[in-house]
Formats: structure tokens, sequence, C-alpha cells
């Protein structure tokens, strides 16, 4: 555990509440992400995980509940000051500079670390070469780190959609998170390609120390990878617990199943392992 932070979970969501016009998004949330631990979050489409992933990115107001991060309430902290505190994520459709080659990207990532130092640099010359060769160097070790050293010049426009999520994970993890937010990783990969990623999940939390957030509906992936998986429905928590209690949870299979209480609702995923 991280020195300055107080006992207690690093992430923590009470009783959270968005609300869109008349949609409850998210209606009374709450759970505990431990440090080192994998959470996964899973529900069927519209249940609210890219909403959760909002609201703690600060991108969406929360009407309702407090989330905090190493013990101090993330929802009086501005948004461009969420990444400072040690927090990282990745988007469902990949948001990344596409204009910008894949070094770069991966240096902007870093570049936070280098903080108001670095523009303080920037205006004296020796310093600004110092701090710019540091930076280039530590983005050459994540793209080590993530296999993509044969593609750090090349345009991420150019590049196929399963490279360009690697980008954006070696682009988080420039920011050396303490808490690492995926967002539907596995979203639009082939079959290898969703193998390999959960193999590098697995070893990059081990080797990084990280704390994932994982939203998926790979449920192979969610479920290999999670030490507790979260299954939402129409913005509530539904289960909580392992991968086996949740999968195994009458009122998850009815969510993906389309059964009462809820008979309108289907998923392209299913709850099988
Ligand atoms: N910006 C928004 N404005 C209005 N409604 C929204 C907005 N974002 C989400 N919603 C609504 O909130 C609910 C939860 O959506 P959300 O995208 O969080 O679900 P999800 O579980 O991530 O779904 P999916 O698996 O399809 O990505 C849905 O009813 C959605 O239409």
């Amino acid at each position: 555990m991280n020195e300055q932070t107080p006992p207690g979970p690093l992430l923590r969501c009470q009783d959270v509440r968005v609300r869109f016009g008349g949609i409850l998004a998210l209606d009374g949330v709450g759970f505990d992400v431990n440090e080192g631990a994998i959470v996964g979050i899973i529900g069927p489409n519209g249940a609210g995980k890219t909403t959760l992933f909002n609201c703690i990115s600060r991108l969406y107001p929360v009407h309702g509940g407090d989330i905090s991060f190493a013990g101090r309430s993330l929802l009086a902290t501005p948004r461009h000051r969420i990444a400072a505190l040690g927090i990282a994520r990745t988007f469902q459709n990949v948001a990344l500079f596409d204009t910008l080659s894949v070094a770069e990207n991966v240096m902007l990532g870093a570049h936070r670390r280098f903080g108001r130092g670095f523009v303080a640099d920037a205006l004296r010359l020796r310093s600004a070469v110092r701090a710019g060769r540091e930076l280039s160097n530590e983005a050459e070790r994540w793209l080590a780190m993530l296999g993509l050293e044969g593609v750090a010049q090349r345009r991420v426009s150019d590049l196929p959609f399963g490279t360009r999520k690697r980008v954006e994970l070696a682009r988080a993890l420039a920011g050396k998170p303490r808490l690492l937010m995926l967002d539907e990783p596995a979203a639009g990969l082939n079959h290898a390609e969703v193998e390999e990623l959960t193999v590098r999940i697995r070893s990059l939390k081990e080797r990084l120390g990280l704390t994932i957030l994982l939203v998926e509906h790979h449920m192979h992936v969610v479920m290999s990878l999670s030490d507790t998986v979260i299954a939402l429905d129409f913005g509530r928590r539904i289960a909580a617990g392992t991968p086996l209690h949740v999968q195994q949870h009458p009122d998850v299979i009815r969510a993906y199943l389309g059964g009462p209480p809820h008979t309108t609702r289907s998923s392209s995923a299913k709850v099988a392992s």
C-alpha cells in the first residue's frame, strides 16, 4: 500500500446517483476497490457501466452519493486534476490524437508527471532538452512493454484498431496511474487479440502493482481476470462478489436473459465463462 494512503479501499463509490432527464442511469450504486485488486463491472447494454466510469473520471456530474479515491472525495476535484491524482482510463471507442505518432501520443500520457516543472524547463533551454529526452526515454519504455516499438513513428490513424487500443493502453500507463480504468478493452478485437489482451492485463497488473477497474462484455475476460465482479442493471447494483458467485446469481442471469422483472432487456453478452 502507498504510504500516503489512509487505511481503506483505494476507490470507494457510495450510493452514487446520476440522472439524465427521466432516466436514472445510476441509482444508488456502491462498491469498494482495494489496492492491487481487479474489479470487473458487468451488466447488459445501458446498465450504467460507462456512466460510472464517466463519474469517476469527473466527466459526468454526480447527483447524489460520493466517490472517493485514496480517502479523498473526487467530487470536489476538477476533471483536469484526476490524472494527477493517479487515475487513468481508456475509452470504449479509443480516444487518441489520430494525427500524432504513436510515440507522441504516449509522451502525452507521461507528460502529466513532468507537470509544471516541465513547462518551466521549457523556458530554460538546457533543462528543456533534458526533460524532452527523459520524456522520450520514458515513452520508449512503455512502447517496448506493449510491443509497440515497431510502430513508434507511425501515425495513429494509419494503424489497425487492435494496435490503436494498445497505444491507448500505453498512453494510460505512461501516466503511472494507481488506478487504471479499462472501458471494454476487448471490444472490436479478434479472438487471438482478446486472448493476448487477457494475458497482458494480468501481467501488467502484477508487474506494475496496478489496481484495475474493468468494464467488459467478454465474460471470459472479465471472469478470468477479476477478483471481484459487480453486476449492474438499470443503474442498480444487482450482485457483487467472486466471479463464480456473480455468474450464478439469479438476478444476473435474469438481467442478461431478459426475464422478469425486466422482460424487454436484451444484450450482446452471455453470462458464461
Ligand atoms: N450523456 C448522456 N445523456 C443522456 N443519457 C445518457 C447519457 N449517457 C448515458 N445515458 C443513458 O444512461 C443509461 C446508462 O448508459 P451507459 O452508457 O452508462 O450504459 P452501459 O452499461 O455503459 O451500456 P453499454 O454496455 O451499451 O456501453 C442509458 O439509458 C443511457 O441511454
